[in-house]
C-alpha cells in the first residue's frame, strides 16, 4: 500500500531530514512513528502527503508514484488521506455537524449522502448528542473526536494521525486510541507520529523509529524505546 524506496530529503538549507528510507506499510496495518523533536517524522509525513517534494526516492502509495503526480492532481491525492492533528484544527464558526459535512461537500458529495453519512460517523466517535455543539462548546477529547469524523467520512485507506494526542490528558488520550483502534479494525492503515512512550509500549503495535533522518528500529509488535 505505501512503500519508500531509497528515499531522501534535504531542505533548501542543506538539512538533512530523511536518508535513504526503505520501508513498506501494508493495507490494514497500524504505524507509530517515533523519534526526537527533529528525527525528521513530519518531514516523513509531509513527504507522504506530497507537501514536501523528496530529493530523491520514489514513494509508491497503492501502486502509484506519487512524486509522479502532476501538481493539479495533488489535492484528489491529498483527499484520500485522513489526517488528525494535535490542535484539531476545526472551523470554530461551524457546528460539529457542519465541520464533519463540509469534508464532504468540498469534494461534492452530494446532501442525501451527507445527511446519511455525517450522523453515522459521529455515532461512530461517540458524539451523537453534540451535533449541533460548536467546538469552543467541546472538550480537547470532543475536539479530536470531531477531527477523526473529519478524517474518515470520506473512507480514506489512510489515517496519518500526528500526535493526535499531545494535547490531551491520559484518559482522554485513551479514548481516543481506543477510537483510532476501532477505525483501524475497520481495515483502515493507520500511520500514527507521537511520543507518547506509555501509548505505544501498551498498544504494542508496529513501531518505526526515525533518528537524524534514519530509520533506526522497525519493529512488529514494537515499543518506544529507540536510543
Ligand atoms: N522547512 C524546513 N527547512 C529547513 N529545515 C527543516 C524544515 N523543516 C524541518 N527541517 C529540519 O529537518 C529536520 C527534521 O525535522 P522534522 O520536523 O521532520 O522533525 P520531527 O521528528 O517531526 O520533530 P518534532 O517531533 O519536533 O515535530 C530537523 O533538523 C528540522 O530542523
Amino acid at each position: 500500500m505505501i512503500e519508500f524506496k531509497d528515499v531522501s530529503k534535504s531542505y533548501k538549507n542543506g538539512k538533512l531530514a530523511l536518508f535513504n528510507i526503505n520501508l513498506k506499510i501494508d493495507k490494514g496495518e497500524f504505524v507509530f512513528l517515533v523519534g526526537s523533536s527533529g528525527a525528521g517524522k513530519s518531514t516523513f509525513i509531509k513527504a507522504l502527503l506530497k507537501e514536501e517534494d523528496v530529493t530523491s526516492g520514489t514513494i509508491k502509495v497503492s501502486g502509484k508514484d506519487i512524486c509522479k503526480i502532476p501538481k493539479r492532481k495533488i489535492p484528489k491525492y491529498r483527499r484520500s488521506i485522513g489526517i488528525v492533528f494535535q490542535d484539531f484544527r476545526l472551523l470554530p464558526n461551524k457546528t460539529v455537524y457542519e465541520n464533519v459535512a463540509f469534508a464532504m461537500e468540498i469534494i461534492g458529495q452530494s446532501n442525501k449522502n451527507i445527511r446519511r453519512r455525517v450522523p453515522f460517523v459521529l455515532g461512530m466517535v461517540g458524539l451523537s448528542e453534540k451535533a449541533k455543539s460548536y467546538p469552543s462548546e467541546l472538550s480537547g477529547g470532543e475536539q479530536q473526536r470531531v477531527s477523526i469524523a473529519r478524517a474518515i467520512v470520506n473512507n480514506p485507506s489512510i489515517i496519518i494521525a500526528d500526535e493526535p494526542t499531545g494535547n490531551l490528558d491520559p484518559q482522554t488520550a485513551n479514548e481516543i486510541m481506543n477510537i483510532i483502534t476501532d477505525i483501524n479494525r475497520r481495515g483502515t492503515t493507520i500511520i500514527m507520529a507521537t511520543h507518547a512512550s506509555d501509548l505505544v509500549d501498551r498498544m504494542k503495535k508496529r513501531v518505526i523509529a526515525l533518528k537524524k533522518g534514519i530509520v533506526i528500529k522497525d519493529e512488529e509488535r514494537g515499543s518506544y524505546d529507540y536510543e
